[in-house]
């Protein structure tokens, strides 16, 4: 093993930064770990091995390395609420000694991992509910939650087929039309301009969510506010599946949610775009979608309509998440 993994490496802090907070953070920017879930696990198991690692010398020495870390996982990419709503729960600590600490984080860290495994599995069972047999489902991106509904109705026999949008600039579509036809669901691949030609043959939308906000406003890959605007026209079912660690407590308080603005060479290569100086770029990497184009929410504690987000946010993330901001 590489002996460096064991030293401390760069932060903004302290001049230091552990290999496993770094190599994480690093994934998590460059979307080699995506998908709003996926970051969130990766993040709080970041976290508990870093805590499980850590020295230090005093109790306000341990929390302020924890806390660096936390920052540096949290400033990665800025929109998807379930990065910092998991790094807070399972950086949370309230012992007296360190290693009493670092106990407590560790179990923080593996309830919640565990948990956001269980909600995928709940979510997939409310959600498949709502798909009848022989329905033409349409997703956007890749999403974990939307597509567990989507297996769970091909689980239970349903013939199913599956829309996916290529979801430019990154093409998640791909990952899903792969992850698709591995289970042996069929699929049909459109570029993302397609899907208002294609909404007459769509019997359900569900999609998945990087945040929803407290009056119901869904955060997800850039595109998804069009399809919901053209399910809405055709009179098509617009689904999100979204656990619960999705919805974003700091919006009670008035906090504005941050649209990440990712590069343009993602857009258009950079050797094209040189010799155009009149030409700029933009690349939002998320969109609104407001709640009135919103049917239903699945989340694992129920199908929920989107005015209820508050109460999902106050009775079950309850106010510990918006009170550490
Ligand atoms: O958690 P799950 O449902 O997998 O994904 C939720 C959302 O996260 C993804 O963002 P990105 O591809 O990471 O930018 C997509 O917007 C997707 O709908």
């Amino acid at each position: 093993m590489d002996d460096r993994l064991s030293i401390n490496f760069w932060s903004p802090y302290t001049g230091y930064m552990h290999r496993r907070i770094f190599d994480t953070a690093e994934k998590i920017q460059t979307m080699e770990i995506r998908g709003a879930g996926r970051i969130a696990v990766a993040a709080a198991s970041a976290i508990r091995d870093y805590a499980a690692e850590l020295q230090a010398d005093s109790m306000e020495e341990f929390s302020r390395k924890i806390q660096e870390a936390a920052d540096v996982l949290i400033n990665t990419r800025p929109t998807a609420v379930s990065l910092p709503n998991a790094v807070r729960i399972a950086s949370s600590h309230s012992s007296g000694s360190v290693e009493e600490s670092r106990a407590e984080i560790i179990e923080n860290a593996e309830n919640f991992i565990k948990q956001a495994q269980e909600a995928l599995g709940r979510i997939g069972e409310i959600g498949a509910r709502r798909i009848r047999d022989s329905d033409v489902v349409l997703t956007h991106c890749n999403s974990h939650a939307a597509l567990a509904a989507i297996k769970k109705a091909f689980d239970q026999g349903k013939n199913i087929s599956v829309i996916a949008t290529e979801s430019r600039p990154r093409k998640q579509g791909l990952l899903t039309i792969k992850e698709l036809n591995d289970y042996g669901i069929p699929a049909t691949l459109i570029v993302d301009s397609a899907v208002r030609s294609v909404i007459k043959d769509v019997d359900i939308v569900i999609v998945g969510a990087d945040a929803i906000a407290v009056n119901g406003t869904l955060v997800n890959k850039i595109g998804t506010s069009q399809i919901a605007l053209m399910a809405h026209e055709a009179r098509v079912n617009f689904l999100v599946a979204a656990e619960t660690y999705k919805f974003s407590p700091d919006t009670i308080l008035g906090q504005l949610i941050d649209i990440e603005e990712r590069s343009k060479d993602e857009v258009i290569d950079p050797g094209v775009l040189k010799d155009m100086e009149n030409v700029t770029v933009k690349n939002p990497a998320f969109d609104f979608t407001p709640a009135e184009y919103i049917d239903l929410i699945i989340t694992e504690i129920g199908a929920i309509p989107p005015g209820m987000a508050y109460t999902i946010i106050k009775e079950h993330l309850g106010w510990k998440l918006a009170d550490l901001r």
